[in-house]
C-alpha cells in the first residue's frame, strides 16, 4: 500500500494498538474526534465522521481506510449509535467511493453475534474443550443496538462492495486488552485480543487480496467459540498469542516458535 492509510478512532484503544505495532508500515493519515494531547507524528486532522466535510477532508488523497470511529459501548444507546456508527459508516463508504479508496477495513463486533451465546451453551462455549464455533458465514444476531449498529456496518460494506467494487474486510473485534487477557472473565478469554495480534491482523487486512470478507479478530485462545480459519487462509493472519498463556496478569507459558 503506497497511498496514505486513514485511520478513524486513532485516539482510542484498538487505534493505539494498531499504531504502536505498525507506526512505521504505513503512511497514515490519523483522524481525531478532539485534538491529540500530544502532536503526532503523522498528518492528522480532527472531525466527526458524521460530518461530510470531515469525512472529504479525511478521505482526500488515502488509498485505503481503517475505520475504527463511533461508539463502542455495548449498552450503547439507539441515537448514539445511529449517529456515530451507522450514519457516520455510510458517510465513510461514500467518501471512500468518491476517492476510489481501494480497501476498507471496518471495525465490527463480537457483538454482532452477541445472541448465539444462548442460556443452553453459555458458559460451556467459553471453554477450552467446547467444539462450538462461528465461522463468519453466519447471518448476524446481534444482542444489543450497538451490535446492530456493527452489523449495519458489515452491510454497509457489501452494498458499496457489491455496487461499487471496494475491497471490504470486516474484522469481528473480540476483547481487547494490553498486556494480558481478562482476568476471571471466561468470555473475555476466549475472544481476547492482544495488542500485538490487533496490529498484525490489520496489517494482513490492507496487504491482502480479497473480495468481501468477515472475519474474526481474536488471538489464537486455547479457549474460543471464534473460528480464525477465515482469517488465516485469506488473509494470512498468523496470531502469537493465546489467553491460556496467562495466569491472571502473569505470562506463564511462551508462543510456540
Ligand atoms: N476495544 C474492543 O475490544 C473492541 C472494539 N471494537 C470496535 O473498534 C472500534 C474502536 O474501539 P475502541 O478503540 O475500543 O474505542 P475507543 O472509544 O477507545 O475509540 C473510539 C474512538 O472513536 C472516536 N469517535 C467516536 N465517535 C466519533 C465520531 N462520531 N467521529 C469521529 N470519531 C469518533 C472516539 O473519540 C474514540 O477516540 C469501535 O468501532 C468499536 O466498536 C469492536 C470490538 C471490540
Ligand atoms: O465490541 C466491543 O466488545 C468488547 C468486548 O465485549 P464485552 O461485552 O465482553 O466487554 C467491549 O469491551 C468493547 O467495549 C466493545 O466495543
Amino acid at each position: 500500500m503506497d497511498d496514505p492509510v486513514l485511520l478513524t478512532g486513532a485516539g482510542g484503544a484498538v487505534g493505539a494498538a494498531i499504531l504502536e505495532g505498525l507506526e512505521d508500515a504505513y503512511e497514515w493519515k490519523l483522524m481525531f474526534h478532539s485534538p491529540p494531547a500530544e502532536e503526532p507524528d503523522h498528518e492528522y486532522l480532527v472531525g466527526d465522521v458524521s460530518s461530510e466535510g470531515d469525512v472529504a477532508a479525511a478521505m482526500d488523497g488515502v488509498g485505503a481506510v481503517i475505520h475504527l470511529a463511533g461508539d463502542p459501548r455495548p449498552e450503547a444507546p439507539w441515537d448514539s449509535v445511529l449517529e456515530n456508527n451507522i450514519d457516520g459508516t455510510q458517510k465513510m463508504y461514500e467518501a471512500a467511493v468518491d476517492e476510489g479508496v481501494e480497501k476498507f477495513v471496518f471495525a465490527s463486533s463480537n457483538h454482532a453475534v452477541g445472541s448465539f451465546e444462548t442460556d443452553e451453551r453459555t458458559p460451556e462455549m467459553y471453554r477450552p474443550d467446547d467444539q462450538y464455533r462461528l465461522d463468519g458465514t453466519e447471518l448476524p444476531r446481534p444482542g444489543n443496538l450497538y451490535g446492530v449498529s456493527k452489523a449495519t456496518g458489515e452491510v454497509l460494506g457489501r452494498y458499496y462492495h457489491d455496487q461499487y467494487d471496494l475491497s471490504v474486510c470486516n474484522i469481528r473485534i473480540g476483547n481487547l486488552t494490553r498486556g494480558h487477557p481478562p482476568i476471571d472473565y471466561e468470555r473475555g478469554q476466549a475472544m481476547w485480543l492482544s495488542y500485538r495480534d490487533c496490529a498484525h491482523i490489520h496489517d494482513c487486512a490492507l496487504q491482502a487480496d480479497y473480495e468481501y470478507e468477515i472475519v474474526y479478530g481474536i488471538s489464537d485462545n486455547d479457549r474460543k467459540y471464534y473460528s480464525i480459519e477465515r482469517a488465516k487462509d485469506v488473509l494470512g493472519y498468523d496470531p502469537q498469542d493465546n489467553s491460556a498463556h496467562f495466569d491472571g496478569d502473569e505470562r506463564v507459558a511462551e508462543p510456540e516458535p
